[in-house]
């Protein structure tokens, strides 16, 4: 038995929604026109459904243009802040495609939310746009691999990526072919559309594959992709951009596909508070001017820097501010909107990829974040997870994982920002182990997976002396 799911995943609404909309009065006298759709308004008056709809044409509202505050948004160069050192690095290794040359291959590494996609994909529009001028076919075939759990799928989705790059058609199936067929037709639409191309492989070692092939699936696509062009089977000049969070996955690439992979390595660090203001500050025309009070976009850079420096995270926050001032009918974002903002971010994701897991994968994340809760750096190492794992799946009598399972639905978290992790060793004699980071506070997490009964059966006080023993024993 993989992850059963837990029938009441997803289902209704969380207490912990804010209750931004109005309640439905029960007053149906209060208006005569629209007696059984009314809400209670400010100075208690009740509201009709088209009266609330055209006050929102009446409000002036806060933003004024919502993509700079969505984080999937590619924004204007002028607005990359604090990356000058990676966008030169990135932009000299990848300029030569304007020759007739292959680029080198590229690792990017670091925590989520640090611009590794946002520098890629900058870099390589403008490439784009400079290929376009000289007449040289330039392609840039991206794929996020988070979804993609084979080999075979990969290749699928690279194809499908290539075809819709050069605005051509995928001429093998999807299903029912075997991989080498998939191979060829990427190359096919690679060498026929194109001079030089890039892959972007976002959050590549996410592609594990299947568990009885000893190289992990991300290792495979690398070595084929870095040979193929050795072996002309693809004519067109093509490099490789290999992305990840994870700042150890080149150890996990075999030796064959090193051999021909041989990345230049560009190591994103973490944003501090300053850099985070910053990155919004530039963007702050998202909003009118003058709605903005001074100490919000410090609070929110604030906020977002006590996790790991995620600029994703911060630009959420203000986003969610200006939200809940605007829903609020304030004139400005304040101080308050971004705590309450920060409070349903943190709630909100938690929520989100809580409601949607099996209820093994919410006992590994339990396992882990009671850990966390206990360290000082609010950081659990692997071994000790899944001691405290073993002890929750016996007190409620579930099916228990090996360590290696555990360790794998644990680094399948980082799909959702949840947790980074970092491997480590207890010293040149003794193994290795994952060290697990969250990335929002392990009590939140805690009491959302409490509202899961089978893990609300066990007892915190048991939990937290089998942790607290746990922990003692790592030192
Ligand atoms: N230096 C920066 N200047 C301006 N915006 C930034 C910067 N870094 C990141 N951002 C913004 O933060 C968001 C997340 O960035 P991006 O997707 O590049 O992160 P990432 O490192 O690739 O994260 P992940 O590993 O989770 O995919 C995007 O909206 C991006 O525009």
């Amino acid at each position: 038995m993989d992850d059963f799911e837990d029938p009441r995943d997803g289902a209704g609404t969380s207490k912990d929604e804010p209750t931004d909309q109005p309640a439905p009065s029960s007053d149906s006298s209060a208006s005569e026109t629209t007696p059984s759709s009314t809400a209670p308004a400010s100075d208690g008056e009740s509201q009709s459904i088209e009266d609330m709809l055209l006050e929102f044409d009446q409000q002036d509202g806060l933003i004024r243009d919502r993509s700079l505050l969505d984080p999937n948004h590619i924004v204007e160069e002028d607005r990359i802040v604090g990356r000058d050192e990676q966008l030169q690095e990135v932009t000299k290794m990848l300029r030569v495609a304007l020759g007739d040359n292959r680029p080198p291959n590229l690792f990017l590494y670091g925590p989520s939310g640090t611009g590794k996609s946002l520098i890629t994909k900058a870099v390589c529009k403008n490439i784009s746009n400079i290929c376009e001028t000289r007449d040289i076919q330039f392609g840039t075939i991206e794929v996020n691999c988070q979804d993609l759990d084979t080999l075979g799928v990969a290749v699928y989705e690279l194809a499908s990526r290539a075809a819709a790059e050069a605005n051509v058609a995928v001429e093998v199936p999807k299903h029912g072919v075997a991989t080498k067929e998939k191979w060829d037709e990427l190359y096919r639409i690679v060498n026929e559309n194109f001079d030089s191309a890039v892959f972007v492989l976002d959050e590549l070692d996410m592609l594990v594959g299947r568990r009885d092939k000893q190289e992990p699936a991300f290792s495979r696509l690398l070595y084929q992709l870095s040979r193929a062009g050795a072996n002309n089977d693809l004519a067109a000049h093509v490099s490789v951009v290999a992305i990840s969070n994870d700042t150890k996955m080149m150890e996990s690439v075999g030796s064959r596909a090193l051999s021909s992979f041989t990345p230049e390595d560009v190591h994103f660090d973490d944003y501090d508070a300053n850099q985070l203001q910053s990155i919004l500050r530039r963007r702050q025309d998202a909003f009118f001017e003058n709605v903005l009070d001074d100490d919000v976009i410090p609070l929110a850079a604030a906020f977002a820097a006590q996790t790991h420096g995620d600029a994703r995270k911060a630009i959420d926050l203000m986003r969610v501010a200006g939200e809940l001032a605007e829903r609020e009918g304030d004139e400005c974002v304040r101080e308050e909107h971004v705590r309450e903002a920060q409070d349903k971010v943190e709630k909100n994701r938690v929520l989100e990829v809580v409601r949607g897991i099996s209820t093994q994968k919410k006992l590994c994340l339990y396992a882990t974040a009671a850990v966390a809760s206990e360290t000082n750096d609010e950081s659990a190492r692997s071994t000790t997870g899944y001691r405290v794992y073993q002890f929750l799946t016996d007190a409620i009598d579930a099916e228990q994982y090996h360590q290696e399972t555990y360790v794998n639905k644990m680094k399948e978290m980082t799909t959702y920002s949840l947790v980074d992790f970092e491997r480590r060793s207890h010293g040149p004699s003794s193994g290795m182990f994952l060290e697990f980071q969250f990335g929002e506070r392990p009590e939140t997490i805690l009491e959302t997976l409490r509202e899961d009964s089978r893990i609300d059966m066990v007892s915190t006080d048991e939990v937290t002396s089998v942790v607290k023993a746990q922990v003692r024993n790592e030192t």
